[in-house]
């Protein structure tokens, strides 16, 4: 059906949209090109005659989609402060939470449980047969028992019932669900019964993160009775630091338990899946590109010169792997349109008029695939950022996949930090190859969407040792 403009019926220039329905309104363009928004938003656009804003009505709610670089300027850099609506002051506490320096102190986590991975891999590389190994399974436990001792000091006993539970908060707020589309409508919460999941999700994820605290203290107390014997202390956790912080008190706002627990989980949901998704994409890449595999394992063995373990030491020189992680990036951005924002005050956008309350997307998955910015935008070529000078740093409005301005991702440096030990290791120690009779074309590269964009099937990949770690069996 063609798309037509839109005109605001109040005098207001609004962008271009698609028809609407009564009740409700776009929905209908969404569903009907799949349950991905992204590309459903940017196939929009594009028959907009590549609209940079387009107004999209989502049953109740006024949303405005930005799809080009000048675009996402506006509403990451221009008029930030209109659309951040998240309040400044918590961002800035997780980013002190997680500053370079405290990044740093984390390293002998990071290398220690890459140093686990690769054992596992090799494990099951020795192993009778020529099974695969689940790549993406063994990356998610990587993430979450990392995230974990950056948290809470140790891996979490009761890991495995945590990610379910994320799970199922992934499954709660992925989609349209009716009470979001129509909060004036009891019906709607009624049919929907997300209200109800998501109450039972939280209070299940709560009582978890009170075990996390007390295994915390219990660690605590353990630590600190062999620290008096011998005299060595420990690196602080997050926990300690936000408890010490509790101590000291004189925050505007008291920090209570609740608040430390919120915050432990809000970390552990925007950091694990995203960090754990972007090394998955990056080896799938890898697998469709044996020219770019050859090539990073090369720079990576002359470099390292038959060394028995990658470290973080040797990550400076290697120069290659780190465009591998950039190009993987701008193909798989995490969270393809950012979070949302909204609306402060009523202003003008590219000559359009953005009424107060709309709901902001940044479309960053199609503006990294634009041809207007970038050469063969659909192929994977690391290349492409040896001769521009593109980074994801939030100063790029082309390329902004950790988003930019105040919501810039707090937890950047952690995840380049955490994504190419991880990566450096599987390539340096092992050859991969692809499951018998599948050719590197022939890969599924299907998305599905939960709070980020993941890899819809398992990724498996048979492992050769290469490089034998150092306590390999
Ligand atoms: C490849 C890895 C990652 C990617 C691609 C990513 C991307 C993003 C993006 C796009 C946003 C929203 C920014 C905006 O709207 O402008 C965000 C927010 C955030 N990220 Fe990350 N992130 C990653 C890893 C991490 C890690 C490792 C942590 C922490 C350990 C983290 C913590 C956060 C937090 C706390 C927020 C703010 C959430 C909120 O506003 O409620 N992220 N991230």
């Amino acid at each position: 059906r063609k798309l037509t403009k839109k005109r605001g019926n109040d005098g207001l220039r609004l962008p271009p949209g698609p028809w609407q329905l009564p009740v409700i309104g776009s929905l209908h363009h969404l569903l009907l090109r799949g349950t991905l928004a992204h590309r459903a938003m940017a196939g929009i656009a594009r028959r907009l005659d590549d609209a940079p804003l387009i107004y999209l009505r989502l049953g109740e709610i006024p949303v405005v989609v930005a799809s080009s670089r000048d675009a996402a300027r506006e509403f990451l850099k221009t008029r930030d402060a209109n659309f951040a609506n998240r309040p400044w002051s918590s961002t800035v506490r997780t980013m002190m939470l997680l500053s370079a320096r405290r990044v740093q102190s984390f390293r002998r986590v990071r290398e220690e449980e890459v140093s686990r991975l690769v054992d596992a891999v090799a494990a099951a590389a020795a192993a009778p047969g020529e099974a695969a190994v689940n790549v993406s399974e063994r990356v998610a436990v990587l993430i979450t028992d990392s995230v974990m001792r950056v948290m809470i000091g140790d891996r979490f006993e009761r890991r495995e019932e945590f990610l379910e539970g994320l799970d199922e908060a992934i499954k709660i707020t992925s989609g349209f669900n009716l009470s979001d589309l129509f909060p004036s409508s009891r019906l709607a919460r009624l049919v929907g019964g997300t209200a109800r999941r998501a109450k039972a999700n939280h209070r299940k994820n709560f009582e978890l993160m009170d075990y996390a605290i007390k295994q915390h203290e219990q660690r605590r107390a353990a630590v600190a009775a062999s620290a008096a014997a011998d005299g060595t202390g420990e690196e602080e956790d997050l926990v300690d630091v936000l408890l010490r912080v509790q101590k000291e008190g004189g925050l505007e706002v008291p920090l209570t338990m609740g608040i430390i627990k919120a915050v432990i989980l809000d970390l552990f949901g925007a950091g694990s899946e995203t960090s754990a998704n972007t090394i998955q994409w990056a080896m799938s890449e890898l697998m469709r590109n044996p020219r770019v595999l050859h090539k990073a394992q090369a720079e990576l063995r002359d470099n390292l010169c038959g060394k028995p373990t990658v470290t973080e030491d040797d990550l400076a020189d290697l120069k290659y792997l780190k465009l591998i992680i950039r190009e993987t990036l701008r193909l798989h951005p995490s969270v393809p349109l950012l979070l949302p924002r909204e609306c402060q005050e009523s202003c003008k956008v590219m000559g359009y008029d953005i009424p107060k309350g709309t709901t902001v997307f940044v479309n960053v998955w199609a503006i990294s695939r634009d041809h207007k910015y970038w050469d063969d935008a659909e192929i994977f070529k690391p290349e492409r950022f040896e001769s521009v000078a593109v980074d994801f740093k939030g100063t790029d409005f082309e390329f902004t996949p950790f988003g930019a301005g105040r919501r810039i991702c707090p937890g950047m440096t952690f995840a380049q930090a955490s994504m190419d030990l991880a990566l450096a290791a599987l390539l340096y120690h092992f050859d991969w190859k692809l499951p018998a009779g599948l050719l590197p074309e022939e890969l599924n590269m299907e998305e599905v969407m939960g709070i980020t964009v993941r890899r819809k099937h398992d990724l498996y990949l048979r492992p050769v040792v290469r490089v034998p770690p150092q306590d390999a069996p």
